[in-house]
């Protein structure tokens, strides 16, 4: 039997829970989500034929605020991800004192598949499905994998028009003539690189002179939103990028790759390839192809997953080679990987910290949308790198002074605030069994 995804996250927060004063009952109620709701969306195609998709959205916590998460559309979502998906969302807000809960949405199916005209009537329908489940003070969607802005658009007009109002707040990630932020489609690699020049400034004050210089060399597994960003920002620093990757596999080259012309080789053909481009002509350069289970185990500085969870496990951990890991994707490696990686000397910086900058540029975009006053590129940079720094300074800090992973120290931080907040409001534990007197 293949094991619950949730059930290994939920580990992650047992290991923090005896670092926090909070109480039973509210660590009970963060082991499962609050609700989850199940669809069916049915689909007109091109071809006259009716096709039904399968549809989720998780609220988990919402102690804190609104839920919010994005909403992803890939062959392998199951609830039991959605649901993980949707945990992972309530720890990085709390670890970011952003005022939400977490949620997480999907629809089973390859986007690849379908025409433009049907992935559009897919998205209105997924949002006529679960109109009730979210709304700009309850539950905001986002953009997450196989999802872009142009998506968010069709589904915050859909909402709009089953409202009969023009709702923005209800989607964060939408096209910016549609109320959307500047700075939010790069978010989530902005703020992957902002932790991590934070955390590397760390980890070379805590170095005694005699160990090596500071990392140069990264793996980036997963070439998409998340994954490109992070790479270009890398790039740009001065960072050797040896390899990066698609679903379809990967590219190496010791003396590095070079990223802007790989950026705008797959803007204009979809496709990764080791390219070197002079204007508009982009010639191949040398490389190997590799698959993504060798990009994992590369001989590297930093390595980042940026693709999907779960690709770093107990079956491979053992041959993860890197120096340090930065999770720029949800959840990739499991917690047995994760204690294969700690006994190897691998320092693995966590999800909820790494690749909180989307959610932090997506509440600034619910913000923008509520006060009607909008914020230029450089200030959302700012605020981005203010908010998310901050949360690595401190979570940095509680890991020295337990001497707990990084990743515990990322849950201890948002236990404390989640907890608070738990407690604060009270279990409602009398109320829910039913004995109001
Ligand atoms: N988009 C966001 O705002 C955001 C924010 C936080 C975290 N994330 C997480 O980052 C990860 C990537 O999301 P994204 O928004 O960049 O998605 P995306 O759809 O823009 O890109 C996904 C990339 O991963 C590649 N990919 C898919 N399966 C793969 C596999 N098995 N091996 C290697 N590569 C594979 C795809 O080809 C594509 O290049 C996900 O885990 C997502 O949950 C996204
Ligand atoms: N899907 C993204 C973004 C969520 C959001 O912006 O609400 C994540 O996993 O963090």
């Amino acid at each position: 039997m293949t094991k619950s995804l949730l059930t290994d996250a939920s580990r992650r927060l047992d290991r923090a829970l005896k670092y926090v004063t909070i109480s039973e009952d509210a660590a009970e109620r963060l082991k499962a989500p609050k609700a989850s709701l199940k669809v069916s969306i049915p689909v007109r195609m091109d071809d006259g034929s009716l096709k039904v998709f399968e549809g989720y959205r998780v609220h988990f916590d919402d102690t804190r605020g609104p839920t919010k998460g994005g909403i992803r559309f890939h062959p392998q979502v199951t609830l039991d991800e959605v649901q993980s998906l949707a945990f992972w969302m309530t720890f990085k807000c709390a670890a970011l004192n952003i005022p939400f809960g977490g949620a997480k949405g999907g629809v089973t199916l390859n986007p690849k598949e379908l025409s433009k005209a049907e992935l559009e009537r897919l998205s209105r329908g997924y949002i006529d499905a679960i109109a009730n489940f979210i709304g700009p003070d309850t539950d905001i969607p986002a953009p997450d994998v196989y999802t872009n802005p142009m998506i968010m658009g069709w589904m915050m007009d859909q909402y709009s028009i089953i409202r009969q109002q023009r709702s923005p707040a209800v989607i964060t990630g939408k096209p910016v003539a549609l109320g959307g932020s500047l700075g939010r489609s790069t978010a989530t690699g902005t703020g992957a690189f902002y932790v991590l020049e934070a955390m590397m400034e760390h980890l070379s004050n805590k170095r005694s002179g005699k160990q090596p210089s500071s990392p140069k060399t990264v793996a980036v597994q997963g070439f998409g939103n998340a994954g490109a960003v992070v790479a270009r920002h890398l790039f740009d620093a001065g960072y050797t990028i040896v390899a990066v990757s698609d679903s379809r596999g990967g590219i190496y080259t010791p003396n590095g790759l070079d990223i802007p012309s790989i950026q705008k080789f797959k803007a204009d053909t979809r496709s990764v390839k080791a390219v070197y481009c002079d204007g508009s002509v982009c010639n191949l350069v040398e490389h190997e192809v590799i698959t993504n289970d060798t990009l994992l185990s590369l001989d590297v500085d930093i390595l980042i997953p940026a693709a999907l969870e779960n690709q770093i496990t107990a079956a491979n951990a053992d041959a993860i080679q890197a120096r340090y890991i930065f999770e720029v994707a949800n959840g990739p490696i499991s917690t047995d990987a994760d204690d294969i990686l700690e006994a190897k000397g691998i320092t693995v910086f966590p999800d909820i910290l790494v690749n909180a900058g989307g959610v932090t540029v997506s509440y600034f975009e619910w913000v923008q949308n509520r006060s009607g006053l909008y914020w230029t590129l450089d200030e959302v940079n700012q605020r981005l790198k203010k908010q998310i720094v901050a949360a690595a300074d401190t979570i940095w800090h509680i890991a020295q002074t337990h001497k707990t992973s990084v990743r515990t120290a990322a849950y201890i931080h948002a236990l404390n605030s989640l907890g608070a907040a738990m407690d604060a409001r009270g279990t409602r534990a009398d109320y829910v069994s039913g004995n109001r007197e």
